[in-house]
């Protein structure tokens, strides 16, 4: 599990290592620089030609540790160097003077970054990294801007993009990445959506600081990993039968949205649910029954939408319930989501318009427990909780609505957080933008319902649920990039269970 910690605790952190391993500040940068190498060496030639362009602080001192490594290794480099080289930190100045002579570094005065012309295929942005504490301007700025206007160069930012802060959001301009290698801990900022189009891909790579040192510093977020996810899944033996995979039901559809919770219930088969039922408007009946032969559906009285008729329905027989894809908000759907929610007392993933329900009649939250998932993307969460400034608000909120209504509030998008009652926070590693498409979410729903019938318990079930949804996206878009579409992920499923090696 790796943990997420904030910039003045990643400091703490770094200085109480140095101290306990008896290991000196320049062996960290070391251990950093040649992990950092590590990756570099996978993903370039050694004909491409390099730029590292180093700030005055411990970020450009790894910049430089970093060309040393490379130069070493055959790379064509060269470095600049950006900002106030008399304020140099003192490893910065030590991985100076250990550069090779025959290595070029060029000292860039404000003329030469306003008259700079680049001949290079990638960028190492090592200028500023955790330390920045205020917004770009001078020097840092010129560069960022210039370096962000360049086509057809790869940008790959040290630890952090520079003039992005760890922990707060964007004011002014950073670098515009196109991959981070962030050391050790993911920094929280990176998390946020606003920050996507300076982050790009995030790499994580370890740098010598193990878990069980990092514990006394946890602030109780966490990046998701696929060995924390494979451990959480339950082994089933060769005498299992249908019963052992759990009944799941998926409650939703109206005229015109049937495919919605269609599309929830085969997420749920492919997630290995042993039973999917639907429930829907009389409507959606046949367009089921036809594509879709191994579901049972429930048809409700309502041929349009559905409606509540009388008694418990018999609901409370199901091991889970997904509620919500394609039901719409109509007067009678709020009446069958207070009498479900009134009657179902198990697990339950809550979605789409039924959440959007929930934030018009706030009565209905008493309704939620423990057992209930909470699945918003971000206009849901907003009409549920209010506007939100920028999304450290809203990862903010989705804390306190967990705790304030002991549920579970899944934040969906990149990086997608889990919020549980007790205070703990989990993003998601996986996942791509080619699956910001239309039924992403109904596919989620089917797949965390599946988990929690399957009895996975509710935190197990939404980790799982969220980490594989990501991991079968990946998987879907491998060969069809930006036409991929929300079946595509379902398709992908059962090759997930393979990536994760869980049969
Ligand atoms: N022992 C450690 O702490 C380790 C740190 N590492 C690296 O060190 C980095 C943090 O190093 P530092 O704390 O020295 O910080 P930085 O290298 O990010 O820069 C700090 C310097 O920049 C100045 N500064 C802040 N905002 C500025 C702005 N907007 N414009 C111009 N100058 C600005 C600060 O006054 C300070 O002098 C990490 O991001 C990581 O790359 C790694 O080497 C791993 C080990
Ligand atoms: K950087």
């Amino acid at each position: 599990m790796l943990e997420i910690i904030s910039g003045s605790s990643v400091k703490k952190l770094d200085t109480d290592f140095i101290t306990e391993k008896g290991i000196t500040s320049h062996r960290l940068m070391e251990n950093a620089a040649l992990a950092f190498c590590d990756w570099f060496e996978e993903n370039y030639h050694r004909n491409d030609k390099v730029g590292i362009f180093c700030g005055p602080g411990n970020n450009g001192g790894d910049g430089l540790a970093i060309a040393r490594l490379l130069w070493r290794k055959g790379y064509d480099i060269i470095v600049f160097l950006v900002g106030d080289t008399e304020k140099a930190s003192a490893d910065c100045r030590l991985n100076r003077e250990l550069l090779p002579d025959k290595l070029p570094a060029i000292s860039m005065s404000s003329d030469d970054i306003a008259h700079m012309e680049f001949d290079l295929n990638v960028v190492v942005d090592a200028m500023l990294g955790i330390g920045v504490n205020r917004p770009l301007a001078g020097d840092f700025l010129n560069m960022v801007v210039k370096l962000n206007d360049l086509s057809n160069v790869r940008k790959v930012a040290v630890d952090i993009p520079t003039g992005l802060p760890a922990d707060e959001c964007l004011q002014g301009e950073a670098l515009k990445a196109d991959v981070t290698v962030s050391f050790q801990y993911p920094k929280f900022s990176l998390m946020f959506p606003e920050h996507a189009g300076y982050v790009g891909v995030l790499h994580v790579v370890g740098i010598g600081i193990g878990n069980k040192f990092m514990r006394q510093f946890t602030e109780s977020k966490y990046y998701l990993q696929p060995s924390d996810i494979s451990k959480r899944h339950l082994n089933f033996s060769r005498f299992a039968h249908k019963g052992d995979f759990g009944r799941v039901l998926l409650v939703g559809g109206s005229y015109g949205s049937i495919g919605a919770v269609r599309m929830s219930a085969e997420a749920a088969l492919r997630t290995g649910s042993g039973l999917a039922t639907c429930f829907v408007p009389a409507c959606g009946v046949d367009v089921i029954q036809a594509s879709l032969p191994e579901v049972q559906v429930i048809s409700s009285s309502g041929e349009k939408r559905l409606c509540w008729d009388e008694g418990d329905m018999g609901v409370n027989r199901f091991d889970a319930v997904g509620i919500g894809p394609g039901m719409g908000g109509s007067a009678e759907t709020v009446t069958f989501l207070e009498s479900f929610l009134n009657v179902y007392k198990g697990p339950k993933v809550i979605d789409a318009d039924a959440i959007n329900i929930l934030s018009n009649h706030k009565k209905l939250l008493n309704y939620l427990d423990k057992d209930a998932i909470l699945t918003p993307h971000i206009k849901e969460f907003e009409r549920l909780v209010g506007h939100c400034e920028n999304h450290k608000q809203r990862l903010g909120k989705a804390l306190e609505f967990s705790s304030e209504h002991s549920c579970v509030l899944v934040l969906k998008g990149a990086h997608t957080s889990i919020s549980f009652p007790d205070g703990t926070q989990y993003f998601n590693s996986t996942g791509n933008k080619h699956m910001a498409t239309g039924g992403a979410g109904d596919v989620l729903t089917g797949m965390i319902t599946s988990f929690l019938g399957q009895g996975y318990g509710t935190k197990n079930a939404v980790l799982c649920g969220v980490f594989q949804h990501g991991l079968a996206g990946e998987i879907a878009s491998e060969d069809k990039k930006r036409g991929t579409i929300a079946t595509d992920i379902i398709q992908a499923i059962p090759k997930s269970y393979l990536q994760l090696n869980v049969d």
